[in-house]
């Protein structure tokens, strides 16, 4: 049977919205093709030479062209890789590697990684900040929230503190952070490559759970921004609603700006029209990834500036 037939049969409904996305061979296939394993050198722990060197003896490599320290590699259980345990590398996926990326983040600065567990991408911030500065990785689910901080311990992550709250809470620190991130819970469609049952459970009433939790927390990352700050919005799904009505909806009822990425990285077009609503231009400048596009999970993201001066 055909991705494309799989798909129809076990959820007409998510067939139906998404072939108004993109409706080829292509993107029904990569929609459900398992993932590739993808890892992040932690350069907190040892040099990235070092570690590549290392694993090239066993394994084959080959680099993630928007990361330095992204690797694909031929693993079947990363568990079992002593590199793993030892926070040397971390089992993370190609296209969340790009957020971080995005954010910028620099040693000294003062971060909030709003949305965190269970840490990839707090990890790879603490990377770029060479564990200088500060970072609150937040979620308010307690389960995840030990997750990253185990997480965070292999890795090595010194410059972190953890808290458990509505991501909404931060509100209150009006222009307060250097940066940034908005990584959202969403409804996953690009994790379907990973658990079936992002398919099989996904309801469109679900999404507009998400988008409503989503235009809230953007609305209060935003407030949260130093004027002059940078805040990442990123999701691991294409629902147009979670993705460009929600940077539209910030872009609407603030002063926030966005600015190009430059990265190579395939993209798809970004959705300016969508169910007799029209999103601002400034949204040309977002990246919206398709799983056919690069062979990796589906993502958007989003490079939001508070104007010097700014609300
Ligand atoms: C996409 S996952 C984050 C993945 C993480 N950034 C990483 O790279 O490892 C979204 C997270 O948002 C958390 N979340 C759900 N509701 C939230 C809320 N109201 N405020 C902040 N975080 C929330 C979930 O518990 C989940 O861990």
């Amino acid at each position: 049977m055909s991705a494309r037939d799989r798909i129809k049969e076990t959820n007409p409904a998510f067939y139906e919205r998404y072939s108004m996305l993109e409706d080829t061979d292509e993107f029904w296939e990569f929609i459900i093709r398992p993932l590739r394993q993808s890892i992040r050198v932690n350069t907190l722990k040892a040099p990235l030479d070092v570690v590549v060197e290392r694993l090239k003896e066993e394994f084959e490599l080959e680099p993630v062209p928007w990361v330095r320290e992204g690797f694909f590699i031929n693993v079947d259980n990363l568990a079992k890789v002593p590199e793993h345990s030892l926070g040397l590398i971390f089992g993370q996926e190609a296209s969340s590697m790009i957020p971080p990326v995005v954010l910028g983040p620099k040693p000294g600065e003062l971060v909030l990684d709003m949305a965190a567990a269970p840490g990839s991408k707090t990890g790879q911030i603490a990377q770029y900040m060479n564990n200088e500065g500060c970072i609150i990785a937040n979620d308010p689910k307690i389960s995840r929230a030990n997750v990253l901080i185990a997480n965070l311990n292999r890795m090595g992550v010194l410059n972190t503190r953890v808290s458990v709250k509505d991501g909404v809470y931060f509100a209150r620190f009006e222009n307060r952070f250097d940066r940034i991130l908005l990584d959202a819970p969403c409804s996953s469609v690009g994790m379907i490559r990973k658990k079936w049952r992002f398919l099989t459970e996904w309801r469109m009433k679900e999404v507009v759970r998400y988008m409503n939790i989503q235009k809230r927390l953007i609305m209060a990352a935003y407030r949260a921004l130093k004027p002059g700050g940078t805040l990442v919005y990123s999701t691991c799904t294409i629902d147009p609603i979670e993705n460009e009505e929600v940077v539209d909806y910030l872009l609407r009822k603030t002063d926030a700006r966005l600015e190009r990425i430059d990265l190579p990285v395939k993209t798809s077009e970004p959705i300016l029209e969508w169910e007799g609503r029209t999103y601002s231009e400034e949204l040309r400048k977002a990246l919206r990834i398709h799983p056919n596009d690069n062979d990796t999970e589906a993502f958007f993201i989003a490079k939001i500036v508070k104007p010097e001066g700014g609300a």
